[in-house]
């Protein structure tokens, strides 16, 4: 099976405990994973033969959390090409701002202009719904889970 590295950026933690929710989840199905933390990302590529999996909270006016700005930044003046590179993210936002979700959708536009794939539509979890966004998160698992064998990529 491959690999999944799943990595998250917070300001307040619901994004890092719905990523540790969804990583131990993912390692229930047999998968071997790694929780990557903000503060280690940089000079992280995201590895071709791997998947990939990114749990990202929204703050300010549609921005990425500082903790993993950096590593979005990187990413971006770096442009590594990574046409074999399927990812998957999920975006924690409130709908009652315009720029809902806005910084999951920053990464999805980012990795397709690296060239990588999107596993499956990305899953947008809206506060004003939810106030716990790891259970929506784990129920989404199983989609991911159905990408993955159906795309034959495990
Ligand atoms: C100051 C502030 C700004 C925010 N800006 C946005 C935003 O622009 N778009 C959005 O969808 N959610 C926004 N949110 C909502 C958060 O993304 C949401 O509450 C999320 O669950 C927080 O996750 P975290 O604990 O991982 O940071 C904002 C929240 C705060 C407190």
């Amino acid at each position: 099976m491959k690999k999944v590295n799943v990595v998250f950026g917070t300001v307040y933690g619901s994004a890092q405990y719905t990523a540790e929710t969804v990583n131990g989840a993912i390692a229930k199905l047999g998968f071997t994973t790694t929780l990557w933390q903000p503060t280690e990302l940089l000079g992280f590529v995201p590895p071709q033969d791997e998947l990939l999996l990114v749990v990202c909270s929204t703050t300010g006016q549609g921005d990425i959390p500082e903790d993993i700005a950096p590593w979005f930044n990187e990413l971006k003046n770096n442009a590594p090409y990574l046409p074999s590179l399927k990812y998957s993210l999920i975006g924690l936002g409130d709908s009652s701002y315009e720029t809902f979700c806005g910084a999951i959708k920053q990464f999805d536009e980012l990795f397709i202009e690296l060239g990588a794939k999107p596993l499956l539509d990305k899953l947008e979890i809206d506060a004003c719904e939810t106030m716990e966004p790891e259970i929506e998160a784990k129920t989404w698992i199983a989609s991911w889970h159905n990408a993955v064998t159906s795309a034959n990529v495990a």
